[in-house]
């Protein structure tokens, strides 16, 4: 697809002696949120590890815009434009939500348009602005880790499953800030809960065991239960 923001082409990843990504190819297109869908184990975060440099691809290839990043180191990767939000969120737990924020911009200087941009999504953010990230709620600390992601412009926001934990007024809180960030940023989410997938994602690959095995609209998979059930091997509905 021309439009594809990044591309992953035959990408295998091994991790120590095993063999985790089995010849990955997908296309995440430009705008909005692309969902990256599996059961535990499936092969998830090793994907986005692998895009972000954290894992090397042993063949194949993945392309970002006009740049094959397949190589390219970890910072390199950051620097043109794609933030991760690791499932352990990387936020630091002894240092305030500013010092936090702060660590995340290039320049240690804030941006006053996006740090209020941030507040709007985030008031939590604003109130708890000198409070020690360790005493946030698990709700809190994954608005700080998604504020740290969007605190400069990026072209694209690496996700992995911001929604293990938290509670359904929350995730309702989630997703309106999802819809928010994803106006002028692609959103590469990494998710299980399939509601929360279902409401944000424009299209969606399934992986499992380390192989796409579907790629396709949201609508069309939300649609059609018996898919879902076959390709997740479980009954997402009642996954949430
Ligand atoms: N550091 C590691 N050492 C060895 N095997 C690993 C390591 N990290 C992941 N794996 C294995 O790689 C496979 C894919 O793991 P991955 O974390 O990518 O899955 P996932 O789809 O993100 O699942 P989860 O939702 O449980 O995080 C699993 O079989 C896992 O056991």
């Amino acid at each position: 697809m021309s439009d594809a923001i990044l591309r992953l082409d035959d990408v295998h990843t091994d991790i120590g002696q095993y063999h985790i990504l089995h010849g990955v190819s997908f296309d995440v297109p430009e705008g909005g949120v692309h969902v990256l869908l599996g059961r535990n184990g499936a092969g998830k975060t090793t994907t986005l590890r692998t895009v972000m440099g954290l894992w090397r691809a042993r063949k194949g290839a993945i392309v970002f815009r006009h740049h094959d990043i397949t190589a390219l180191a970890t910072p390199d990767i950051a620097r043109l434009g794609i933030a991760y939000v690791p499932e352990n969120m990387g936020i630091f737990g002894g240092l305030t939500v500013e010092e936090n924020m702060r660590l995340a911009t290039g320049s240690g200087q804030f941006d006053k348009d996006r740090l209020d941009r941030v507040f709007a999504l985030f008031p939590a953010m604003e109130k708890f602005w000198t409070k020690q990230a360790f005493a946030l709620s698990g709700g809190q600390k994954q608005m700080l880790a998604i504020s740290r992601a969007i605190i400069e412009k990026r072209e694209m926001i690496l996700i992995d499953e911001p929604t293990k934990g938290l509670a359904p007024a929350i995730i309702r809180a989630m997703i309106a800030a999802f819809r928010e960030i994803a106006a002028d940023t692609t959103i590469l989410l990494v998710e299980q809960n399939f509601l929360f997938a279902r409401a944000l994602g424009r299209g969606v690959t399934v992986i499992d065991d380390g192989r796409i095995v579907h790629d396709g609209d949201m609508a069309a998979l939300a649609a059609d239960e018996g898919l879902q059930t076959k390709l997740l091997s479980l009954s997402l509905d009642a996954h949430q």
